[in-house]
């Protein structure tokens, strides 16, 4: 196991692609996407001498509640050899990766998992959600009182490269569960959507870029044109209303279909007829690993209500076990009785927001050893909105 050369990224990420059972990329393709690998944070593990398996981390921020930017690393790029798997690689690149995150001082690590079955072992949970929406443009109709105001506006490509990255830096993190977006990121996202895309700018009352939309139409065999939107980030309610009423306005759309939505974007709120907004799926967005529990814990901001002590599992990284005191006021190690206990896959579900602990002990995720502690911890770590991350690497 060890930290690839530069010479090595390369392998790396053919030896990834494979494992997804997808084509290596081209040269061209290549090129787009190498600055992404991060020297000193792309891991190998060999077997007789020869490249077994693989992940790497990128340097990032995840946004916690209360509005902190917390450094985290984005997990990515994971594969085996389809020849090596079961044998113990995975576990031992995720052991040298997580005990790297921590030595940078990363208090979280998370990651887009292809397999829900994968990652709970290491410590990782489903921390956001997400939906993916399908409306048949031509039936739909916006409400009057949907927020108005500014103005969206068409930009080239060209144009909207060195545009997006300074709104999104603007208003993109606005939530908890929202993650950097770094230049190499924008460069392998535009390598990859091509030219086929298009991009419009929604403008406030005062001319300031506060949101943007990316789509790409595409025509089907009988002429029907179904619109795929890639991404909506806006910083407020009214860009937002604008930029999808930008959407529903397109001429000659037949569908609009958009993936990785936030659970409580208010689409069928909008709409005369809800239904006309179908939501075909809810589904797990990103998993997140507290890598170090009192640090992640102290990072956020708490609800108000009486403290309560939780016990925290950690198979895999036992020194986060033990008793942690939660309170408005800040968080520390105690030794006081656990009112709570789970495992740390279950507190990344609690931890922006996404679950209640009333769901959670309903679920057997966590137990209630004072029935008290439970409404507690519902107002402690709850979120106003629903965290939600919708950037994908
Ligand atoms: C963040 C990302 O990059 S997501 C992309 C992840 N990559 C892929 O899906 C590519 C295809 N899959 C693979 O490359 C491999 O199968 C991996 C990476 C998922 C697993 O690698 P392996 O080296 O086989 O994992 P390893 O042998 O360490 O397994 C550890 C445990 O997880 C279990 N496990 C691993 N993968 C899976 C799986 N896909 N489904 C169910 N269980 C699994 C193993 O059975 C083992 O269980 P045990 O401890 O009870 O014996």
């Amino acid at each position: 196991m060890r930290a690839l050369p530069e010479s090595g990224f390369r392998g790396a990420n053919d030896l990834f692609r494979r494992a997804l059972l997808w084509q290596p990329l081209s040269d061209e393709e290549w090129a787009g996407n190498a600055a992404l690998y991060e020297p000193g944070r792309v891991l190998g593990a060999f077997v007789d001498g020869e490249l077994a398996g693989t992940t790497r981390t990128i340097t990032n921020v995840l946004a916690v509640p209360g509005g902190r930017r917390l450094p985290a690393g984005a997990v990515t790029g994971v594969g085996v050899r389809a020849d090596q798997t079961r044998r113990g690689v995975l576990t031992s690149l995720m052991r040298a990766q997580l005990e790297e995150v921590r030595e940078r001082g990363e208090a979280v690590a998370m990651l887009h998992a292809s397999e829900a079955v994968i990652y709970e072992r290491f410590g990782y949970g489903v921390a956001t959600r997400c939906r993916r929406v399908e409306l048949d443009r031509p039936s739909v109709a916006v409400r009057a009182e949907v927020p108005r105001g500014g103005r969206v506006r068409l930009v080239d490509q060209a144009k909207a490269e060195p545009l997006l990255p300074a709104i999104y830096e603007r208003c993109g993190l606005d939530r908890p569960g929202r993650i950097g977006r770094a230049d190499a990121w924008w460069s392998a996202r535009w390598s990859m959507w091509g030219k086929g895309l298009t991009v419009a700018v929604h403008a406030d009352e005062d001319g300031v870029d506060d949101g943007f939309v990316i789509y790409e139409p595409k025509t089907d065999d009988n002429w029907s044109i179904t619109v795929r939107v890639i991404d909506v980030s806006a910083a407020d309610a009214t860009a937002a209303a604008e930029l999808w009423r930008f959407l529903l306005d397109l001429d000659l759309a037949d569908r609009l279909v958009a993936g990785i939505r936030p659970v409580d974007e208010p689409l069928e709120w909008w709409l005369t007829d809800r239904r006309q907004c179908r939501i075909t799926t809810v589904e797990d967005d990103l998993w997140v690993r507290l890598v170090d529990v009192l640090a992640a814990f102290r990072a956020r901001t708490f609800g108000a209500a009486e403290p309560v002590v939780v016990e925290v599992r950690d198979a895999f990284l036992p020194e986060n076990e033990g008793r942690y005191r939660v309170a408005p006021d800040g968080v520390h190690r105690c030794s006081g009785e656990p009112q709570l206990s789970f495992d740390v896959a279950t507190l990344a579900a609690l931890y922006l927001g996404d679950q209640s602990a009333s769901a959670l002990v309903a679920a057997g995720r966590i137990q209630a050893h004072d029935p008290a502690a439970v409404p507690a911890a519902d107002s402690l770590f709850a979120t106003v909105v629903p965290p939600w991350c919708g950037t994908s690497f």
